[in-house]
């Protein structure tokens, strides 16, 4: 066999193999569904890296060996979002949540739909794909302009490098830190003398807003895509549109979404769900209930600040039980 033709035999391995790893990444980490043992992952993967050694020129940049760079950053550039990611409105109670869904039901007609999913608690990112390309990602900053994380949201494994139809797109989430992973952040900082994070959300920011990828790399970070900028081409006209062709393009949602039509249903949701939020592996502070139908969303529109079609339903904050001890009591 001539040097040409193994060179050539070896090339093709890299793009299949690049192609296999990212379809059993799409598997384990878009669908919670693993179809091969990490064994057997990591076997094929270090076949990639050694090939990818011998042929650097030829290496893919939706890679997966490519998740993590060298580069520290010295400081995080700005990036102005194509459209602002507003925050939305708060109900505190059932009584607010009942006139939210009224309003809606009288300004758009008694056959609107709601969805109602869980409040990640974590923090919101803007990702950029051009013909199905990861190309940037950016926090909310002040909802006009945020700072750019791309190298950072790169080593989530759950974001994919090449959506599975090349599309434009621009998809919006909350990246997050499972709580396990949460804890035994905090147990090895303990460990190190290092300050403990409060919580899941303030440790998910630390870690995203890293200049040295390698750090975030570490954190076990994750992500659930909930909306998006994109064309009216595409086959997406409601949320529950958004949530059935999301995992089709390789991305990840949350599966505890549910659509719900009158505000007793909503009410059973929230209550389900609050019953429901400890044995969840991430954190939730709340559950956000949307008008599921796009048009519908554009007949109630926007104050300056948050979108009159959706609503988030805040859970009381938990009272943290602190025990008074070794408290002299002067009498
Ligand atoms: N934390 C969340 O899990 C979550 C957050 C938002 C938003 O912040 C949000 C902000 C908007 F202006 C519009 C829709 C939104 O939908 C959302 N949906 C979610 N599931």
């Amino acid at each position: 066999m001539t040097k040409d033709n193994q060179q050539s035999i070896d090339v093709a391995r890299i793009e299949a193999l690049t192609h296999l790893l990212n379809d059993y990444a799409y598997q384990y980490y878009a669908l919670d569904n693993p179809t091969i043992s990490d064994t057997e992952y990591d076997k094929l993967y270090r076949e990639l890296q050694d090939l990818e050694a011998k042929y650097p020129t030829f290496i893919q940049a939706e890679s997966p060996t490519q998740r993590v760079g060298d580069a520290v950053s010295e400081a995080f550039t700005k990036v102005t979002h194509s459209q602002p990611m507003m925050s939305l409105g708060n109900a505190f109670n059932f009584e607010e949540v009942a006139k939210f869904v009224a309003d809606a039901k009288k300004n758009v007609g008694e056959h609107i739909r709601f969805v109602c999913e869980l409040k990640i608690d974590g923090l919101s990112v803007a990702i950029q794909y051009e013909n199905g390309r990861y190309v940037r990602a950016a926090t909310r900053g002040d909802g006009v302009v945020g700072e750019d994380i791309t190298n950072n949201v790169r080593t989530i494994k759950s974001v994919p490098m090449k959506l599975r139809q090349d599309i434009d797109i621009e998809v919006r989430g909350e990246i997050y830190m499972p709580k396990d992973a949460f804890l035994a952040l905090n147990e090895k900082r303990e460990e190190a003398g290092l300050p403990t994070f409060a919580n899941p959300r303030n440790s998910a920011a630390g870690s995203i807003r890293q200049l040295d990828s390698k750090v975030t790399a570490s954190r076990n970070l994750n992500i659930f895509l909930y909306s998006g900028v994109f064309s009216d081409q595409l086959p997406i006209k409601s949320q529950q549109d958004l949530f059935q062709h999301f995992p089709d393009y390789g991305l990840r949602v949350n599966p505890l979404t549910r659509v719900c039509e009158t505000f007793e249903e909503i009410q059973a949701y929230i209550e389900e769900m609050t019953a429901k939020r400890h044995e969840l592996s991430y954190g939730i502070d709340g559950i956000v209930i949307k008008v599921d139908d796009f048009s519908d969303q554009e007949t109630l529109g926007y104050t300056v600040k948050a979108p009159k079609w959706a609503i988030a339903y805040k859970f009381q904050a938990e009272e943290v039980e602190t025990t008074i001890h070794d408290i002299e009591w002067t009498v």
